[in-house]
């Protein structure tokens, strides 16, 4: 019988919670999942009187939603989604609506929108943030594509999205694979900052040797701060957690080999293709490498030591200033990465949306998404968010805590090459004249490549061997 307004495709993290915060919202809804457990466990953790069932077979799933039925596939990206269209698709019509809410890589929407196509079966991609609790209770989406077909569900997707002053943090943002494409920017952000706080937390407590309980209340005290945000914020949190059994503190028994699963990569490969610079981004996919050598690290600690030959110390108010000019950094890296990707692939991207929608719900979420938005208000056109009066001020200001900080975490060896990497950005960023004019003399002495005069118009090469040219 058709009764469920909403099916979703894969009960795991994602799909689990959201499909009962839209049952909390009013909607009926069925999920599939291939383990008949997790379909189950569905129904027994709805609240009573809510319409939700869990189906294993793809058939009965599909038969059980409304028409024009309306699915969204949150499984792992890459073949599980070509799977469940696959398992689907025999029991779809036309004019049905399939999305895609997991982090798929955005080339994959695309050729799923046009394969979706020849059977007039609606399919856009929407990125989904916030984690487990963000879906349960509201996320932020980045939904692009068939806007047409978004607008039928976008009662559905406002009830359930987080809100921040009462504006859902959910809304169409462009063509084609422009949902998952921001996902995807929003991911490489995410690392970015990641990465940035760690560096922080390791000059805090191996540069400057605070000590553990200290570390915890400055990132308490931040979240407090400008620098509020969700991950400072469950990074003050996560410094609390005891061990049970050894009683010490939890994320020093974490092992430090860091996992990915690729949005962090593309977005750094991605960025290469459009010639777009997002150094920390770079920075922090080349930790998480680095932290999968483990044996040669023990190894090369003991062949390659340092010892720190100053007593330099930093303010902690300082390391604070150095983070914000980063995290600042970061988000402007991977605007312009947007900006450009939305000229490239014709999305039709408004940045003013983008962060407005990310002010809420998802793990980049903060305080200063709100002075980005009023950036791009200010000026839609905005080449780079450095760019924007305000937040220039601000970053001029607090350059010199990165410089300080960078200067002190050098001297006692402790890596920090995300936050070198937001000074080096800033620094070539507000270069008026760069070194590359020796990269071109160098290009046209080797090969003859000709560079660009800046006294003359044209083209030139010359012998650089002869002394005259
Ligand atoms: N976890 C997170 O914080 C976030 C995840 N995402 C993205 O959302 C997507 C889903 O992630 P997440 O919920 O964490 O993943 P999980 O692995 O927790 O859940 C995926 C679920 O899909 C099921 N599944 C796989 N293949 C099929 C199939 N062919 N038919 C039916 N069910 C299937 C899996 O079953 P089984 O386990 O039995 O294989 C599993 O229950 C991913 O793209 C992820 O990157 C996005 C934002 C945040
Ligand atoms: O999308 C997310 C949050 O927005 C996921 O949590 C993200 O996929 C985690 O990525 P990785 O496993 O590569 O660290």
């Amino acid at each position: 019988m058709e009764q469920f307004d909403f099916g979703i495709v894969g009960l795991g993290v994602m799909g689990r919670n959201l499909l009962l915060n839209m049952a909390d919202n009013g909607f009926a809804v069925a999920g599939l999942d291939l383990d008949e457990t997790k379909a189950k466990s569905l129904e027994k953790e709805a609240a009573s009187g809510h319409q939700v069932k869990g189906f294993i077979v793809a058939e009965d799933f599909v038969k059980s939603l409304k028409k024009p039925k309306a699915i969204m596939v949150l499984v792992p990206a890459g073949k599980p989604v070509d799977a469940v269209i696959s398992s689907i698709r025999p029991f779809l019509s036309a004019n049905d609506i399939v999305v895609d809410g997991g982090n798929s890589y955005f080339p994959d929407t695309d050729r799923r929108f046009s394969e979706l196509a020849k059977d007039h079966i609606h399919f856009f991609g929407m990125g989904i943030s916030g984690g487990e609790k963000g879906a349960r209770f509201g996320p932020s989406m980045m939904p692009g594509g068939d806007e047409k077909a978004y607008e039928r569900l976008r009662p559905v997707f406002e009830a359930i999205a987080a809100k921040v002053d009462g504006e859902p943090c959910v809304t169409y943002l462009g063509k084609g694979s422009a949902g998952n494409y921001v996902k995807m920017v929003h991911n490489g952000i995410e690392y970015g900052i990641m990465q940035l706080i760690a560096e922080t937390y390791d000059v805090m407590k191996r540069g400057l040797g605070i000590g553990d309980e200290r570390i915890q209340e400055i990132f308490e005290t931040w979240n407090t701060t400008e620098l509020s945000s969700f991950l400072v914020e469950i990074t003050a949190t996560l410094l609390k957690k005891k061990d049970k059994s050894t009683g010490q503190q939890l994320v020093t028994l974490v092992s430090d080999r860091a996992r990915s699963k690729g949005t962090g990569k593309w977005t750094s490969q991605n960025a290469m293709d459009l010639q777009a610079p997002v150094p920390v981004i770079d920075m922090a996919v080349l930790m998480r490498d680095i932290s999968k050598y483990k044996e040669e690290r023990v190894a090369a600690a003991k062949l390659l030591p340092w010892e720190a030959e100053g007593e330099e110390d930093v303010a902690i108010e300082s390391l604070k200033d150095a983070l914000y000019f980063a995290i600042i950094t970061t988000y402007a890296q991977g605007m312009v990465q947007l900006k450009l990707a939305s000229d490239e692939y014709k999305y039709g991207l408004n940045l003013e949306e983008v962060a407005k929608i990310w002010r809420g719900g998802c793990i980049i979420r903060a305080a200063c998404l709100e002075d980005f938005r009023q950036a791009y208000r200010r000026d839609s056109a905005l080449a780079n968010l450095l760019l924007d009066e305000k937040i220039a001020e601000d970053l001029v200001s607090r350059q010199g805590a990165a410089r300080e900080v960078i200067k002190v975490a050098v001297d006692k060896g402790v890596p920090v090459p995300a936050l070198m990497a937001a000074l080096a950005y800033f620094d070539a960023y507000r270069s008026e004249t760069l070194a590359t004019n020796v990269i071109q003399a160098q290009r046209d002495y080797f090969g003859a490549h000709q560079f660009e005069r800046i006294d003359k118009e044209g083209l030139f090469h010359v012998q650089w061997d002869e002394v005259t040219g």
